[in-house]
């Protein structure tokens, strides 16, 4: 470790050039470690995403432009250029849309669970106590379930493709709803601001292929939490599992304990504000995730 720490600054100097000063080495070391953070904290946030594959594609480009640089080959070497430059640009609007978005929304949470008011936050307590209760008794039941609950997201789009109910949440209405055979058992119920929006909706389906093991409740469950800042709770009817997607991760068997748990930490405790809570949600160790074993990064 004091062989690093002497080896590493040292290096530095001998790259900055012999006349550097230590104040400039301190600074260039400052450089790269943030630079480095960043990095990494962008690679966690594309960890297993479709992303990444893009990444890597870019990557290849690169090094096939510089090949054909140092190989001389002009016009191989213009259209790369040009197209490198133009997918760059167009690479991290387009491609990385649902990405950014949910890294937004990731910075935005704090704010969302902050500004709630007395009413509001009272509701959502509300709401996370009757979707728990409902997902208990359906899993018990072996009743599937796919119930999306609005956080930051609009959610609007999405019940419009359904029926409109807009009713006070509880736990009986969505064991009603999802009985099977009755009329509205198909597709998401959407709870919006504390209220039971619509049912029988449609979800976009994720096209992960990281989640071979699951049918379409919940591709369509991690496909919403992938496009949208969204909770979405699905109940299996072949496992009689409860699981939860949340920014494009699938968090799963979740006994009630552990749902409860995860919905309010989603819906109702507000995390630090300003520049603390930034830090800790920047800062937040990997380990304060559920268990790999239990997740499905898509
Ligand atoms: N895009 C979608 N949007 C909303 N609901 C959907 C969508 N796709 C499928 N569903 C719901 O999922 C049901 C089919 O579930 P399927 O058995 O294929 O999935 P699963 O993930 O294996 O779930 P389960 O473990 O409950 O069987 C459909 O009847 C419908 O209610």
């Amino acid at each position: 470790m004091t062989a690093l720490a002497v080896a590493v600054p040292g290096f530095v100097q001998y790259l900055l050039g012999p006349g550097s000063t230590w104040r400039e080495v301190g600074l260039a070391l400052a450089d790269l470690a943030v630079v480095g953070f960043l990095v990494y904290r962008v690679l966690l946030l594309i960890r297993g995403t479709r992303a990444i594959n893009v990444l890597v594609g870019l990557f290849l480009l690169g090094i096939g432009y510089l090949a054909s640089q140092w190989a001389n080959l002009v016009a191989l070497n213009w259209v790369l250029g040009h197209f490198l430059s133009y997918s760059f640009i167009f690479g991290v609007i387009v491609l990385f849309q649902a990405d950014i978005r949910r890294g937004l929304a990731h910075l935005g949470r704090g704010t969302f669970l902050v500004g709630l008011s007395v009413d509001e936050r009272h509701a959502q307590v509300g709401v996370v106590d009757a979707v728990a209760r409902a997902a208990v008794e359906l899993a018990r039941r072996r009743h599937g379930a796919l119930i999306a609950v609005e956080r930051i997201g609009d959610l609007s789009e999405i019940a419009e493709t359904g029926v409109r109910i807009d009713a006070a949440a509880s736990a009986e209405l969505l064991l009603a709803l999802f009985q099977p055979g009755g009329a509205l058992h198909d597709g998401a119920v959407v709870l919006q601001r504390g209220r039971l929006a619509a049912a029988r909706c449609l979800l976009p389906l994720t096209v992960s292929p990281k989640l071979r093991d699951v049918g379409t409740r919940h591709r369509a469950a991690v496909g919403l939490a992938e496009e949208v800042d969204a909770a979405v709770v699905v109940v299996s009817e072949e496992r009689g599992e409860i699981s939860l997607a949340v920014e494009g991760v699938l968090h799963r068997r979740l006994d009630e304990g552990a749902l409860r748990q995860l919905l309010a930490r989603l819906l109702v405790e507000p995390e630090p504000r300003g520049l603390a809570g930034l830090l800790a949600r920047v800062a937040r160790p990997p380990s304060q995730d559920p268990p790999e074993d239990r997740r499905a990064a898509v």
